[in-house]
Formats: C-alpha cells, sequence, structure tokens
C-alpha cells in the first residue's frame, strides 16, 4: 500500500457542495473520505454516494453507541450503503459491541457484498488523562483504557480500534499485527493542534505502525487542500522509506 492511501480525510463541513468540492481536490491524494457527523448530518446518505460517484472509498465516522438492537439496525443500513469502513464506540461493551459485527457480517452476506471494515472508538484524541479522570470518571491511564477497549473489541470480532498514534505500539502488543489502528490526532510539525489533546506527526504515527491515518484540519483548512495533502503523503512515503 502506498503512503497516502493511508490517509483518511475528514470531511468536517457543513453541507454537500463543500464536501465535493474537497473530493474533487483530493481524490489523486488521499485512501478514503471520512463522513463524520457534521456532514452526515446536514446531507444524509447523499453524502456517501457522492463520494461513491467520484470513485472514492467511505469511513460512516458515525461512532454508533446505543443499545445492541439499535446500534445492529443502524449498522446494517450503512452496509446497504455501501461504505467502506464504519464505526461504533466501545464503551458501548460486549453485547453492543458483538450485535454491530453480526449485523455487518450478516448484512454484507445477504447483499452478497465483502463486508465493510467494522472499527471501535476507544477514548477520543481529543481527551488528555486529567479529563478522562476527573470529567469521565475513569480511573486509568488512557494507555491502559485504551488497550482494555482494544481487547474487547478484538474479542467481540471487529477489525480494529479508532485512538491516538500515542497508543499503538500498546495496542500492538496486546491485539497483535494485523489488528487495524485508526489514527486521528495526527498534526505535521508545528501545525495547530486545536482541540486534539494526544497528537503525533504524520511520520512518526506511520512509523509507530498505523493502519490507516484520519487528517482534517490540517488538509481541509490549508489555502490548498490538494498540495497539503500531497506534501503531508510525500512526507510519508519518507517515513516508509519509498521514493516517490
Ligand atoms: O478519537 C477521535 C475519534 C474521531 N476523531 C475524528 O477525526 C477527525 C480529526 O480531524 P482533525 O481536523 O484532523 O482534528 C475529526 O473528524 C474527528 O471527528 C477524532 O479526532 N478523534
Amino acid at each position: 500500500m502506498r503512503a497516502k492511501d493511508k490517509i483518511i480525510v475528514a470531511l468536517d463541513v457543513p453541507g454537500l457542495a463543500a464536501g465535493e468540492e474537497l473530493v474533487r481536490r483530493l481524490l489523486p491524494y488521499v485512501g478514503m473520505f471520512k463522513v463524520g457527523l457534521e456532514l452526515y448530518t446536514a446531507a444524509g446518505p447523499a453524502a456517501v454516494h457522492m463520494i461513491k460517484e467520484h470513485g472514492g472509498k467511505v469511513f460512516a465516522d458515525l461512532k454508533l453507541h446505543d443499545i445492541p438492537n439499535t446500534v445492529a439496525g443502524a449498522a446494517r443500513a450503512l452496509v446497504r450503503l455501501g461504505v467502506d469502513m464504519l464505526n461504533v464506540h466501545a464503551a458501548g461493551g460486549r453485547k453492543m459491541l458483538c450485535a454491530a459485527a453480526a449485523a455487518v457480517r450478516e448484512e454484507a452476506a445477504a447483499l452478497g457484498r465483502p463486508a465493510p471494515l467494522l472499527i471501535a472508538v476507544t477514548v477520543l484524541t481529543s481527551l488528555d488523562g486529567d479529563a478522562l479522570r476527573n470529567e469521565v470518571g475513569i480511573e486509568r491511564e488512557v494507555e491502559d483504557q485504551v488497550v482494555r477497549w482494544a481487547r474487547l473489541t478484538q474479542e467481540a470480532g471487529l477489525d480494529g480500534v479508532v485512538a491516538s498514534p500515542r497508543e499503538i505500539q500498546a495496542i500492538r502488543r496486546a491485539c497483535g499485527p494485523d489488528f487495524l489502528i485508526v489514527t486521528p490526532g495526527v498534526r505535521p510539525a508545528g501545525a495547530d493542534p486545536g482541540d486534539q489533546s494526544r497528537i503525533m506527526t504524520p511520520q512518526d504515527a506511520l512509523r509507530q505502525g498505523a493502519s490507516y491515518l484520519v487528517i482534517g484540519r490540517p488538509i481541509t483548512a490549508a489555502p490548498d487542500p490538494a498540495a497539503a495533502a500531497r506534501a503531508i503523503g510525500e512526507e510519508m512515503e519518507g517515513a516508509l522509506g519509498n521514493n516517490v
């Protein structure tokens, strides 16, 4: 896989037109487009169809978190939409994770399609240790909580997790080399962290062993998003030791 194929760009924009403009510009330089809460709430399934019509891959980052029956139903609907990756919150617990995994498998089989990748969000990359302990009320180190949820996710039969690049090595030790680790909280050196707490550069995230890097504002808010994506991809190729 080329480094650029590991870039998932977060289309956190207010509507379909802004999303489509970014898809047109970024398609040659990234591997997948992430439709999150903002764009999906504004445009719904049309956002997924638009990306597919341009030949792009779609990560539906809707972070499903509800009782097992409700999450399973939403997961089935996302499979029918044809997304390539979707996610749930690991905090939903074992029964919810198992229900989501079964729903994705069964719906894809019924449609005769390969199942999309199903991953679980661990500790949000916007949280640091203090917030996890004092605001959320989890009395563990961030890394320990991430690994705990990663193990649960793997046992429930999902493909991987969302975590910050800082936890990659601990997750790899616990869950092995084939478990997917999708990392937001990625910032080129010197870039504004914004609301992210646990960050790393794209090159370092790749060296740590990230499967995919989710990158939003460093690309989409750049004066020239295509140039920003190309530059990040080239730096990542360097980290992989590939010639571009
Ligand atoms: O723990 C998480 C889970 C998801 N995200 C999402 O990733 C992108 C990051 O965007 P940036 O602009 O690069 O900060 C965003 O869509 C989040 O919803 C995350 O950041 N952390």
